[in-house]
């Protein structure tokens, strides 16, 4: 069951088209990304479908409401992550729940909402005093604290050291075992690609696919490339002479095999014909970025770009 529903959407800004057209359903229980370079215009689609911007075009239904016209009873059933700045240094983290949770006709219990997120232990420490990634965690506990059917998490790792980034996901994937449809808006391609069932790519205010991430890179033409040492020195021509070969790249003591077809089985045949063994043998798999690049050209974490000038 659909419980988003974005068709033909198109906003502007004054005489800057942010929005072109865009469409797509969100179903639910599923970790929805809307993924794209900057400008692309995904913030302005979620601040639509949240009833904080008005479209310009279109049609947005959200659990059968209208954003905007329904705006208030859907404030009660969705759940919208706050930007950092918009919450005060000197309140507790304890405060900031009993604050947000009074907002809400049915708020859930924020105690085991608070321990879930690793807050327990923070509860009277002030907003500012909070690392990045408590601030973060909080701010996904402020989105939850009025029991949700639907989360949109905007940016929600970007100034995230690695382990915390990591950390975060775990938290979403237990949000989304609470039975939360999440909607993600992220430029991260390894953090959609972990957490997402399906996503939207925007590029340029328009949506270039939606799919599953292993449907999105399944419908790449990558090269397939292949990375190892060898036990001796070998003849690139072993390899070059490979029908399935394109080209072979020495990077320091590494060789880099590019091509198509069965191309592990055709170069390590050819390695064992002249007696050398691969090491470390990697075969590297085209990812959502190579999916990105392919639909629309462009690398997704390129610097920002006009919406409407592509
Ligand atoms: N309030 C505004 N007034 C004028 N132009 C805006 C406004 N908000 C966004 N824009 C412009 O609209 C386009 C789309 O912006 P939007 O924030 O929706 O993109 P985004 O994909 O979310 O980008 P980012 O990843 O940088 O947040 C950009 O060119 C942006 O400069």
């Amino acid at each position: 069951m659909s419980v988003i529903e974005v068709r033909n959407l198109r906003k502007s800004y004054r005489d800057h088209v942010a929005v072109h057209d865009v469409s797509f359903a969100v179903e639910e229980g599923e970790i929805f990304g809307i993924i794209g370079p900057n400008g692309a215009g995904k913030t302005t689609t979620v601040e639509c479908v949240e009833g904080l911007r008005a479209p310009d075009g279109g049609t947005i239904e959200v659990l059968g409401r209208h954003p905007r016209r329904d705006g208030q009873e859907l404030r009660q059933l969705i759940g919208v992550q706050l930007q950092e700045s918009a919450l005060p240094e000197k309140a507790t983290v304890r405060e900031s729940l009993e604050l947000y949770s009074s907002f809400y006709r049915k708020p859930v219990d924020w105690r085991p909402l608070a321990e879930d997120l690793g807050l327990s232990g923070k509860l009277s420490s002030r907003y500012g005093k909070l690392s990045g990634g408590q601030k973060q965690r909080l701010s996904i506990a402020l989105s939850l604290v009025g029991g949700p059917k639907i989360a949109f998490l905007d940016e929600l790792t970007t100034g995230l050291d690695p382990q915390a980034r990591r950390d975060t996901w775990e938290v979403i994937e237990g949000v989304r075992r609470r039975g939360v449809t999440i909607v993600l808006v992220t430029h991260f391609m390894e953090e959609a690609e972990r957490l997402c069932d399906r996503i939207a790519l925007i590029n340029g205010g328009r949506v270039a696919a939606v799919d599953s991430p292993s449907g999105l890179i399944a419908n790449v033409q990558a090269e397939q490339r292949i990375r190892f040492r060898t036990s001796a020195p070998i003849d690139d021509r072993f390899l070059t002479d490979l029908p399935e070969v394109r080209s072979v790249e020495h990077q320091g003591s590494q060789l880099l095999v590019s091509g198509h077809g069965e191309l592990l089985l055709a170069v390590t045949a050819a390695l064992s014909a002249a007696r050398v063994s691969p090491l470390d043998l990697r075969v590297e798999q085209a990812s959502l970025e190579d999916a990105f690049v392919a639909l629309t050209g462009r690398r997704i974490e390129e610097n920002p770009v006009a919406a409407g000038s592509n």
